[in-house]
């Protein structure tokens, strides 16, 4: 198969190898700037050089995979329209739900199939990307006509080992994940805090909860049936990961980046407003949040 990432930190680095390693045909498609400066410093991967291939444009490819922060995806889309055609599948590792429909709006005629990468570890700055454990990904078909591209995914996750679940209803699955990250990655980032902050039973503890409950009630009135029980599973998840550790917009908050705040709060409290849903802790996150991101 060939195979297009967009976007070579952390996830488009661990899949751009997995790809590869499945003996598929890889290429990074990057602006002219992004060329230059990846072929002057190699990519360093868990202490070895990776030799991957850059190209500003390529023949149409079979896969397109999309693993930039949500800040690069405009840029993304314009980047990938001269090198894709109808036949293409789209794939979004990006956090949140808004991706794929942004995604599926730029590129009416391909299948755009939601997705959901989780469990790494992998890490990446200034051109040295690591990880021990690649985690999974999850996907899922959200209308019929998708079945034929979720089968030719199911084949190629299969043929380069690439942990994976095709699941039965992943919009919920989605909405599963973003109301960990709307809990945890909001409340670390907000409060300066790691995962040992949060882990202890406190204010923060409180409010990663209750901005989780928050996204589990506007999941619920759209008929998406998140439970008290995948609640707890989240606490259960993050119960072993190190105190040390923090979520990525924590990450993002540290290096003075635009975080994906957009993808979390600000696709959540909208739906909410409209289905007339009081949701008072995240968009207290969100307030605390820009004002972070204000006095970069
Ligand atoms: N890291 C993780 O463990 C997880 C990440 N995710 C999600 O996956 C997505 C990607 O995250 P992550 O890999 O950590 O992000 P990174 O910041 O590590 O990597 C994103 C890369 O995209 C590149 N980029 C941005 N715009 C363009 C463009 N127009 N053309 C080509 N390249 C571009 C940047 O390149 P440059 O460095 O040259 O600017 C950057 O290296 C996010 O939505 C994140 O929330 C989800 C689950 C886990
Ligand atoms: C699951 C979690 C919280 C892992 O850190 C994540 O998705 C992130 O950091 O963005």
């Amino acid at each position: 198969m060939k195979i297009a990432i967009i976007g070579r930190g952390a996830i488009g680095t661990l899949y751009g190898q997995l790809f590869e390693k499945g003996h598929q045909d890889v290429v990074f498609l990057v602006d002219a700037d992004r060329k230059k400066r990846y072929e002057a410093n190699p990519l360093i991967c868990n202490g070895k050089p990776v030799d991957f291939q850059y190209e500003t444009q390529t023949d149409p490819v079979d896969l397109l995979f999309i693993s930039t922060k949500y800040s690069g995806l405009p840029s993304a889309i314009e980047q990938a329209k001269d090198s894709i055609d109808a036949h293409t599948i789209i794939v979004s590792a990006l956090n949140g739900i808004v991706s794929e429909e942004e995604l599926r709006k730029a590129f009416p005629k391909n299948k755009v199939i939601r997705t959901i990468v989780q469990g790494m570890d992998s890490t990446y700055l200034h051109n040295q990307c690591t990880y021990k454990v690649v985690g999974e990904l999850l996907f899922g078909a959200d209308e019929k006509d998708q079945m034929e591209a979720c089968q030719c995914l199911e084949q190629l996750y299969t043929s380069c080992q690439i942990p994976h679940r095709w699941v039965e209803d992943i919009v919920k699955e989605q909405w599963n994940k973003l109301m960990l990250n709307c809990g945890i990655n909001q409340t670390c980032a907000a409060y300066y805090t790691t995962y040992g902050g949060i882990k202890v039973d406190g204010p923060l503890q409180d409010i990663y909860m209750k901005a989780m409950l928050e996204v589990k009630a506007v999941a619920n009135a759209q008929n998406i049936p998140i439970t008290d029980a995948d609640v707890q599973h989240w606490f259960d998840v993050m119960e072993p990961l190190s105190n040390e550790g923090m979520p990525s917009m924590r990450q993002d908050i540290i290096a003075h980046r635009k975080t994906e705040l957009a993808l979390f709060s600000g696709t959540v409290v909208p739906i909410a407003k409209k289905l007339g849903i009081q949701t008072p802790v995240l968009e207290d996150l969100a307030r605390r949040i820009r004002a972070i991101e204000a006095a970069f």
